[in-house]
């Protein structure tokens, strides 16, 4: 039996940002998925979120496109940022001190925002719009407001889930509850989610 602990597991920076990552995943956005992780100063996620249309808005109906001569059928009139849905969707009551866990550098509609909601700290993966005006002005906010704004560095490249570590076999198990397409309850194959969801 194993009688040392384990010492390759990730770090919470690393759990954090995975979790904006895997949340991400969730986004219809057909270009750009990005995901956002609250995380409080006792190391809780309180808040997560993609980008996506609002609520009532369909992912089928609303345009996804960049560009179009009527900018009324791009998506930027209509999408949500990660960073608003993951303060929008928080099960706490507030996120005052809390660190953002996000894969791109805020927007300043989105630096507002987090400013607005006391956001103490943004930890990003990505600055690659660094030169325009948007993420200029954020970070003239986050740095008049003493909001601290950090790049993660990734140790590794990749973070891989492998739902057959566990229990292989289970992969060949019956689902216990089936759903009208006859997949279990929270459990989705690769058909499923590039098909219907
Ligand atoms: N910090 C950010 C930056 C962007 N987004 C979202 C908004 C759009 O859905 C997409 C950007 O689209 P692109 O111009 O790259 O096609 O990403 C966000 O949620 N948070
Ligand atoms: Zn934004």
């Amino acid at each position: 039996m194993e009688s040392h602990k384990r010492k390759d597991t990730i770090d919470w920076t690393e759990y954090f940002m995975a979790m904006a990552f895997l949340a991400a995943k969730r986004s219809k956005d057909p270009s750009t998925q990005v995901g956002a992780c609250i995380v409080n100063e006792e190391k809780r996620v309180v808040g997560i979120g993609y980008n996506g249309f609002p609520t009532g808005c369909s992912d089928d109906e609303f345009p996804w496109t960049k560009t179009s001569d009527n900018p009324l059928e791009t998506k930027y009139l209509y999408v949500c940022h990660a960073e608003v849905n993951a303060i929008l969707n928080k099960n706490s009551t507030d996120v005052k001190n809390c660190t953002m866990y996000v894969a791109l550098f805020p927007c300043n509609e989105c630096a507002k925002i987090i400013i607005q909601s006391a956001i103490r700290e943004v930890v990003y993966m990505s600055d690659k719009h660094a030169h325009k005006e948007h993420t200029i002005a954020a970070k003239r906010m986050f740095d008049a407001a003493g909001v601290r704004y950090t790049q993660y560095k990734p140790r590794h490249s990749q973070i891989v889930i492998d739902f057959t570590e566990i229990d292989w076999d289970s992969l060949n198990q019956v689902p216990a509850t089936p759903r009208k397409n006859g997949t279990a309850d929270g459990c989705v194959d690769v058909a499923e989610l590039s098909l219907n969801d």
